[in-house]
């Protein structure tokens, strides 16, 4: 049997049991996919009749003006904005398979918390939410840390933190998630070359392993380069498909043109 790439271990096991039990298996297949969906905002559609799939083990980018409703996008798929109109569907996929790094500028750093614990944080649906974190969910949690480079800050605050420190730190908690999708708002947004290339290697690290990868991003070329599929958002529409056949001069022209100097997107 050969597992589809978004299968992780346990999926996997399941479908098997299932198919050596001579049942009808209910396959665990990670598809993400809308039907004709719209989102509508304080009486505005944001966007309508959107329809495509994200399989499992893609890697998608999200792409579109300000206020084209990317961040939207992803909040309907988290299920957190309701749908106006059509469907969301995510096969197999129960809430704790995904992972969502928020916009930066969404989160509070003022909150008083550790390094640590705020990685910790990241492992409730192991933990439970006032569970406590048993020795290996610590070890877990201070090899997160070391993958995005921040041993040594354990014991710190987080608002004792830089900006692109604090961003390793919400990868680090994401990787103790575990999750089957990692959904990203801005993961780049701000942050110095050496940051950015760290922390997009994990993303590419996570799409190796299997998981389905949604992420919002304004640099086209960051798009081009690693993420072979996008969703365009512009005008109230969305344009999905391949990269190479998404992000064509006179797509991103009608894209942005009507935010022009508001923008913050960049291309080659
Ligand atoms: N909670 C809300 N209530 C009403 N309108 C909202 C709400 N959240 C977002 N909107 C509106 O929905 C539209 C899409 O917002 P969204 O944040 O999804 O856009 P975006 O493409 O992610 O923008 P940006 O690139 O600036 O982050 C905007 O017009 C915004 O004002």
């Amino acid at each position: 049997m050969v597992a589809a790439p978004g299968l992780h271990g346990h999926a996997v096991r399941r479908a098997v049991g299932a198919y050596c039990l001579g049942r009808v298996a209910t396959v665990t297949n990670g598809t993400i996919r809308l039907d004709d969906a719209g989102v509508v905002l304080n009486g505005n559609p944001v966007w309508q009749h959107v329809t495509g799939s994200f399989a499992p083990g893609s890697m998608t980018a999200i792409a579109g003006a300000n206020g084209a409703g990317k961040s939207t996008l992803l909040r309907a798929i988290l299920g957190e904005v309701p749908l106006a109109s059509g469907t969301i569907t995510r096969d197999g996929l129960r809430q704790q398979d995904f992972g969502y790094l928020p916009q930066a500028r969404n989160i509070d750093r003022a909150f008083p918390i550790s390094v640590t614990d705020m990685v910790l944080s990241g492992a409730w649906r192991q933990t439970g939410a006032f569970g406590g974190a048993d020795r290996q969910v610590r070890l877990r949690a201070a090899s997160a840390l070391r993958r995005v480079n921040l041993n040594g800050q354990a014991d710190r605050m987080i608002d004792a933190l830089s900006a692109g420190q604090f961003q390793r730190l919400m990868f680090a908690r994401l990787l103790m998630s575990d999750a089957r999708v990692m959904m990203l708002d801005e993961p780049f947004t701000a942050l110095d070359a050496p940051t950015t290339q760290d922390l997009l290697e994990l993303v590419c690290e996570w799409h190796g392993q299997g998981r389905t990868i949604i992420a919002v991003l304004h640099d086209m070329r960051q798009i081009r380069d690693c993420f072979p599929d996008t969703v365009l958002l512009a005008s109230g529409h969305a344009t999905w498909g391949a990269t190479s056949r998404i992000l064509t001069p006179e797509k991103l022209r009608q894209a942005y043109a009507p935010a022009q100097g508001a923008g913050q997107a960049t291309w080659p």
